[in-house]
C-alpha cells in the first residue's frame, strides 16, 4: 500500500541512462507527491530531467533506483503486461509532437484506447463524440489530423488522454509546437481539466503555461531546486491566460 492518498508518488527516485563512460544521472533520488487534483508544472534547463522524471511517473521507463507509486499501486515492480494494463488505464499522456495515428480520423483516435481497454465499439463512440464536443471538435470528428491545426491536434491528443477516465494526466511540453493562439485554445482545454478537478503534471519551457499551475516544481540536474506552490488568480488559469492574450 502506498504511504499517502497521493495519485503519484515518487520514493528516492533514480534514473541513470547509459553505462560507465556514457553514464548519464537523468533523475537523481527525487521525491514527490501528487496529490489528487492537483495542476504540478514542472521547469528547468534543457536536459535536466523532466521528460525522464515524466515517463518514470507513467510507467513509461523503469527506475534504476527509488519507488514509483500511481492510484495508490506500486509501478516500478510490475511485469510489463500488468504495466501496460495500468497506464492504458490510469494514465493519459499528451506529447509536444501530439503522436496522433495519421491514418485515423480524430474520433477515432480518441476511441482507440477506449477499444484497447476492452470497452465496446459503441461506448468509444459515445465518450469520444463527449470529448470531442467538450473541447469544440465535434465539426472536426471525421477529419484525419493532416486536417487540423496544431491546436486543434493538440486538443484531440488531450481527448485521447482523458478516453479511460486516468487517474493522472502527464503532459510533455503540450504547447512547444504551437503558436501563440494555438497555445490559448490547448490552456483553455487545461483549464477546463483543472476546473474539473483532473490530477495533472506539465512539464514545460513556457512560463506562462507554468503560471497557471497550482504548483510549480524546478530542476536541475535531476534534483528538485526549488518547489512553491502558486496562489491566487493573478497566478491562476486566468492570470496565465490573460497574458497570453496580449
Ligand atoms: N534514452 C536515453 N539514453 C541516454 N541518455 C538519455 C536518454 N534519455 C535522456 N537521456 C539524457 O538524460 C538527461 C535528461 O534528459 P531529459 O530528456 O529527461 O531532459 P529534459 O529536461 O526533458 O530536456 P528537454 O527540456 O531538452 O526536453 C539528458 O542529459 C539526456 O541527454
Amino acid at each position: 500500500m502506498s504511504v499517502t492518498s497521493a495519485v503519484a508518488e515518487a520514493r528516492g527516485l533514480t534514473k541513470v541512462h547509459g553505462r560507465g563512460e556514457s553514464r548519464v544521472p537523468a533523475v537523481d533520488a527525487v521525491d514527490l507527491e501528487v496529490p489528487e487534483g492537483q495542476t504540478l508544472a514542472v521547469m528547468g534547463p534543457s536536459g535536466c530531467g523532466k521528460s525522464t522524471l515524466l515517463h518514470l511517473l507513467g510507467g513509461l521507463e523503469r527506475p534504476t533506483k527509488g519507488e514509483v507509486w500511481l492510484a495508490g499501486r506500486r509501478v516500478d515492480t510490475l511485469s510489463e503486461r500488468a504495466l501496460a494494463r495500468l497506464r492504458r488505464r490510469s494514465v493519459g499522456f499528451v506529447f509536444q509532437a501530439f503522436h496522433l495515428v495519421e491514418e485515423l480520423s480524430a474520433a477515432e483516435n480518441v476511441e482507440l484506447p477506449v477499444l484497447l481497454a476492452g470497452h465496446s465499439r459503441r461506448e468509444a463512440r459515445r465518450r469520444a463524440r463527449l470529448l470531442l464536443d467538450r473541447f469544440g471538435l465535434t465539426a472536426r470528428a471525421r477529419h484525419l489530423p493532416s486536417e487540423l491545426s496544431g491546436g486543434q491536434r493538440q486538443r484531440v491528443a488531450v481527448a485521447r488522454a482523458l478516453a479511460n477516465e486516468p487517474r493522472l494526466v502527464l503532459a510533455d511540453e503540450p504547447t512547444g509546437n504551437l503558436d501563440s493562439a494555438a497555445t490559448l485554445d490547448v490552456l483553455r482545454v487545461f483549464e477546463d481539466l483543472r476546473a474539473a478537478g483532473q490530477t495533472l503534471v506539465i512539464v514545460t519551457h513556457d512560463e506562462r503555461v507554468a503560471a497557471t499551475a497550482d504548483r510549480l516544481i524546478s530542476m536541475r540536474d535531476g534534483m528538485f531546486v526549488d518547489d512553491t506552490r502558486l496562489t491566487g488568480a493573478a497566478t491562476g488559469w486566468l492570470g496565465g491566460l490573460a497574458g497570453l492574450e496580449g
